[in-house]
Order: C-alpha cells, then sequence, then structure tokens
C-alpha cells in the first residue's frame, strides 16, 4: 500500500533514544505519526485537486471528529496566520508570466482575506491575501469538477466516466486564529511588528478520518474567488478514495517531532522528542518569490511620489541570499516558528552573554523531486523561474546538527547578514527616545499611549460605549467596532432604501445562525443603545446593543447595504461584536518595525543559477 513500516527503537513516548537507533530519522519512523506528507502517485495525480497539489497530507491513523489532526503542548495548537498588504492584481495576461504571488493565488496556496474567513481583510485598503502555512497550504482541498470515483478509477485509468462525488465537503475545519503581541509590545520591544500577531490556526477533523484518508481543507473561499475555474468545484468521495488504489509515496511524518511555543523571540518550535543528530525534523516544501514582490505601497501611496515602498511581513519568514532576488517561502507545519541562534557561542546577536547555538540546518530534500520537473528549478534562471506554471515542487529539509533533547528549542542560523541587520536595527530602536517609558509621547504618534491593540479591547471592555458615550470617552483612534451580522439585500430592503426615514425606527431584530460567527460576516458595526435585559431567566441583566450596520470592502452585490440605506439592528449581545485595528495599524505595519529573510549565504545550498549574474 506504499507504507513503509520502518522498524524503529526510538517512539514519540520515549524521552531518551540512542542515536543509532534513530539513522533513519524520527520523520521516517511512522509508529504513533498522526499525519503523512506523501507525494501522490502518478495515477492520483489525474485526478488531483483545481488547486494542483502534486503532495498530499493523509491521515496515518484513524482520527476522532473534533480531534486535532497536529498534535500540540500547551497554549499554542496552530500554525500561524500571515497577510499580505495591498497586493496588485495581475496586469498580465499570460498565466505563465503571472507574477508569484499571482500564482500562489490561483494554485490556492493563499487566499483573497475579504472571502477566506481567517481575518485580515481589515488590515489594509487594497487586496489582502492570507497565507496559512502548514495544513492550510499543504493540504488538498475540493476536488476538480469532475470529481472521480476512486474505485473506478483503480479500474478502468482514464476513460473519462465520472461517478457523482459524494459531496461532503473538507474533512477539517480551522476556528479563526489567535491574534496577540507574543509579549512584545511596540513601545517596549524592539521585535515588535517583525513577526506574525495572528496564531493558532488548528485544523481538527469534522467527521471521523480513517487511516490513509487524504486531510483536506477548506477553501471554499477560493472557490468562491473563483480564480482558475468558472464553475464551483466538487469534493471527491473520500469514503472510497483509500479502498482501491495506491494514493501516494515516499510519506514521512508530519506531526510529533516539533511543537510551537512561547519563545525569548516571540513563539517558537521545540522538540518533542529526542532528535538524533544528522536526522530530519521537518520537511518543508517552499514556493518561490522575488524581493520585488515583497515590496509594496500602501493603496493611497500608490499615486503619490517619492514614497518608500514597505516590506511585507512574510519576508521574514522567507529564505534568500544577499546576492540574489530569490525568496523561498517554507510552508511546512510549524517551520516558521523557528527562530535563530548563531552557530557558535558567544556571536548571539543581542545578548553576548546568550549561550544558545544553532541545533538545525537546511538542505533540500531529493525525497520528493518531482518526476515531471524537466528541468531541475534549481538550474533556472531566475526569469526561467519565474515562468514556471506550478509554483510548487522544491521541499527543504531540517536536519539535527546534535542530538537534540526533548522540549529543547529548535534553533537555525539565520546567517550574518540576517544577524548584523538585526544588530543595526536593535542599535537604531535603543536610540530612539520614543522606545523608553521617559520617551515623550509625541514624537511618534503610533507608539502614543492611546494606542490599544483590538485583542487587549476585546479583553478589556465588557460594557460597548454608545456612539454617543464615545464623544466624552472615545477609544483609542485605532480601532473600531465590528459584530457578526449576515445581510442580505431583499424586495423589503429596496423598499428601506424608498423611505429610509421609517428604517429609523423599524430596527432589525439580531439573530443567531449557523456559521454566523465566521470572519467574512464580521462588518464595521456602530452602537447606538445598550440596553440592560430585564425579563425573565438567564438573560436578565444581560446588555444588549443596537447599532448601525455597515458595508465592508469585498462585499457582494446582494450583502451590501445600498446606499442611502441606514441599517440597523437590535438585541444585539456583546459577543456577536469584536474591536478590529483599523487598516494599517496594527504593529506589522509599524514603521520601525524589522525586516530581513533567513539568510541562506553561509549554508552552500542557494543555487549559483539564481545569483545576480555579477556575482
Ligand atoms: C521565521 S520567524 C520565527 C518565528 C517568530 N519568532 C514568530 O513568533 O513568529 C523570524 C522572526 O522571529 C524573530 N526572531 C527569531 N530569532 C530571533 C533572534 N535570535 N533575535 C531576535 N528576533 C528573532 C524575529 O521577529 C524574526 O523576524
Amino acid at each position: 500500500y506504499g507504507i513503509a513500516e520502518t522498524a524503529h527503537e526510538c517512539h514519540a513516548e520515549s524521552e531518551t533514544c540512542s542515536s543509532d537507533a534513530a539513522t533513519a530519522g524520527p520523520n521516517h519512523d511512522l509508529n504513533g505519526c498522526r499525519l503523512v506528507l506523501a507525494a501522490r502517485t502518478p495515477l492520483e495525480q489525474q485526478y488531483h485537486d483545481a488547486t494542483g497539489r502534486k503532495l498530499g497530507v493523509y491521515a496515518n491513523a484513524p482520527i476522532m471528529r473534533g480531534m486535532p489532526l497536529l498534535p500540540s503542548r500547551g497554549d499554542i495548537t496552530g500554525d500561524l496566520v500571515l497577510h499580505l498588504i495591498d497586493v496588485p492584481e495581475d496586469e498580465t495576461t499570460s498565466k505563465d508570466s503571472a507574477s508569484q504571488l499571482n500564482k500562489w493565488l490561483s494554485h490556492g496556496f493563499l487566499l483573497d482575506a475579504s472571502s477566506s474567513g481567517y481575518g485580515g481583510n481589515y488590515e489594509g485598503n487594497g487586496r489582502i491575501l492570507t497565507a496559512l502555512p502548514g495544513l492550510g497550504m499543504l493540504a488538498s482541498s475540493f476536488r476538480a469538477g469532475e470529481s472521480i470515483n476512486y474505485s473506478d478509477a483503480g479500474k478502468n485509468q482514464n476513460n473519462g466516466t465520472n461517478t457523482p462525488s459524494s459531496k461532503k465537503g473538507p474533512n477539517t475545519w480551522a476556528s479563526i486564529p489567535t491574534t496577540d503581541e507574543a509579549n512584545q509590545p511596540r513601545r517596549y520591544s524592539p521585535l515588535a511588528g517583525s513577526f506574525a500577531l495572528n496564531y493558532n490556526l488548528t485544523f481538527r477533523a469534522t467527521r471521523p478520518l480513517s487511516r490513509h484518508e487524504e486531510v483536506t481543507v477548506d477553501r471554499s473561499g477560493w472557490f468562491r474567488s473563483n480564480i482558475l475555474h468558472s464553475s464551483r468545484v466538487e469534493d471527491g468521495n473520500s469514503d472510497t478514495q483509500a479502498a482501491m488504489i495506491k494514493q501516494y509515496e515516499n510519506e514521512v511524518c508530519l506531526d510529533a517531532i516539533i511543537y510551537p511555543s512561547r519563545a525569548k523571540n516571540g513563539r517558537g518550535a521545540f522538540a518533542s522528542k529526542f532528535i538524533p543528530e544528522g536526522s530530519v525534523l521537518a520537511y518543508s516544501p517552499v514556493l518561490p518569490v522575488s524581493r520585488e514582490e515583497l515590496l509594496y505601497l500602501r493603496k493611497k501611496e500608490k499615486k503619490k511620489e517619492n514614497v518608500n515602498q514597505r516590506e511585507q511581513l512574510l519576508l521574514n519568514y522567507c529564505f534568500g541570499h544577499s546576492n540574489s532576488s530569490v525568496l523561498l517561502f517554507p510552508y511546512g507545519p510549524f517551520v516558521n516558528f523557528i527562530n535563530h541562534a548563531p552557530s557558535v557561542t558567544g556571536q548571539s546577536s543581542e545578548d553576548e552573554t546568550d549561550a544558545t547555538v544553532a541545533n538545525v540546518r537546511v538542505r533540500w530534500s531529493e525525497m520528493f523531486r518531482q518526476k515531471d520537473d524537466v528541468v531541475d528549478p534549481r538550474s533556472m534562471t531566475p526569469p526561467q523561474l519565474w515562468k514556471r506554471p506550478n509554483p510548487d515542487g522544491l521541499v527543504l529539509e531540517y536536519v539535527a546538527l546534535r542530538n537534540i533533547q526533548p522540549n529543547e528549542e529548535i534553533l537555525l542560523d539565520y546567517g550574518s547578514a540576517w544577524s548584523n541587520a538585526w544588530k543595526e536595527h536593535t542599535k537604531r530602536w535603543k536610540d530612539d527616545p520614543s522606545n523608553h517609558d521617559s520617551g515623550p509621547e509625541s514624537i511618534n504618534e503610533s507608539k502614543s499611549n492611546d494606542y490599544s491593540p483590538a485583542y487587549i479591547m476585546d479583553d478589556v471592555v465588557s460594557n460597548l460605549r454608545t456612539a454617543e458615550e464615545q464623544l466624552q470617552f472615545p477609544y483609542p483612534q485605532n480601532v473600531f467596532t465590528a459584530c457578526f451580522y449576515r445581510y442580505e439585500h431583499t424586495e423589503e430592503s429596496n423598499n428601506e432604501v424608498k423611505s429610509s426615514i421609517k428604517t429609523l425606527n423599524k430596527a432589525t431584530p439580531w439573530r443567531m445562525s449557523r456559521g454566523l460567527f465566521d470572519m467574512v460576516n464580521l462588518r464595521p458595526c456602530k452602537v447606538i443603545a445598550r440596553e440592560t435585559a430585564t425579563d425573565s431567566h438567564s438573560q436578565s441583566g444581560k446588555n444588549f446593543y443596537t447599532a448601525v450596520i455597515q458595508n465592508r470592502p469585498g462585499l457582494s452585490e446582494i450583502e451590501r447595504i445600498p446606499k442611502g440605506v441606514k441599517h440597523i439592528v437590535s438585541g444585539i449581545p456583546r459577543e456577536a461584536f469584536r474591536f478590529v485595528d483599523r487598516p494599517y495599524s496594527s504593529d506589522e505595519h509599524f514603521d520601525g518595525a524589522f525586516r530581513h529573510f533567513i539568510g541562506l549565504d553561509e549554508t552552500g545550498i542557494f543555487p549559483k543559477s539564481w545569483l545576480d549574474e555579477n556575482d
């Protein structure tokens, strides 16, 4: 069936193992492994999903409904979420010469924040694209339009007859991510704005998964934005997938080796068990992108002259080389949590007494080399690389430089260019008086005490203020209130347009419905009145709000409240409100935030053909 039952004495539960026992590496030990990453077999590739994935994620053991797919320890149970700000639409007509970010989007590696449901749509005023490294990018979603019954595919390989699909949808679900500053607030830490604020994207099984079943994620938002196909794409029949054909090969364990947790430098990755020297502790496919593409201007800045370009936060998660425009974004589970430490003690960038030393390095993985890549992308020139129709196919592996003990932090040397840039950044940061408690408030508005991130406001403000109260007691200028609400344009709302005065007296009652607390339903929402319930039972004493609901960018025509209509909703509970950071106000937009890629200069693995010509 393609699954090698590798004999191995070093199991997930055991705390210490001898290095001889694990020559194959913990990733090849499929005992106690919940998920595997594997290459689809050529037969399976014919039917793989519309996003064009060549690798897939499969259950290696039965997974119960509601269970997280990746095991974790402690309070961080899921991967991080990165938003790309104000990404220009593609102006090219040919798919091959499309920009890499637009290619990532058209292959389902990125989601459009306005329809994805993972937040981010208020980060900027332009097009926001979201990357969900880990399962969100690795796993397949729905299958291609003419979805196929796999038992038939096994018998009759290419006759084009399709059986109806089960229409069950994806078998996993992820709640909205957690947001916080990882204890690095902008007034007190040079790290502020240099790492992802959104994390904990935890995928759980929505139904019992059987062993070998493919893990699929919800990309309905992606399908909604309809990049590749004009008609909705159906899912495959996963019940029959496992039965007949060999679906995949070259599988490696995806979980049980590293886990995310809080670290000195934001969040970090830690060893779940003993990792012997020389073994591979993580595999991560990478997507190439040019440095120029991670430069951007805010929507309003695009028409102005002499504006400095900004750098996307994603840059800090990419591998690169000082003499190349090629960057690589890794999207294996949890690898983006891996922090930097120098290779030699005493070279720590910020603390000379710090004794931590890197314990992993990266190298190319030959395991998932795509047989149909006629030319290895590593021997292409950058212009050739940018023209590849599929952006994926390159995989890196993280190798232990020495024995790593359970719960040790996994640390990678980000290279001298990164260390020097970080040293310069911390020096600049220390020299800036507005970064210290005693510093004058007025120097930098974005650091003033009036700033309070939305996630903190949500924690501390239990009773919302009405618009009138806010005149006297305003919220910090960087936030606004939003609420979960579904609006559908109907005949009745047409009448509202005709007599908007009438609507002032007529409030629509707020109703809870399935899926309402999805981020796509979060709209700006102005509180105009607060009422405390006095009636019977459990609701007594609880506050309910009346609010004017507004449109958010990216809504379809039917979801938009027509111009001139004041849509008032009453009886909204506090749980249905969220404070939201105004566009360009969260830490990642912060002017002084550190930006640098992870350097591969000294590793010897950076392909020569990607270097700038004069090198
Ligand atoms: C690839 S991410 C690593 C994960 C990151 N700590 C997080 O919480 O998402 C790279 C970022 O981590 C932080 N970082 C990693 N190692 C660091 C170090 N030794 N010193 C300072 N910052 C570090 C910086 O913010 C950097 O931009």
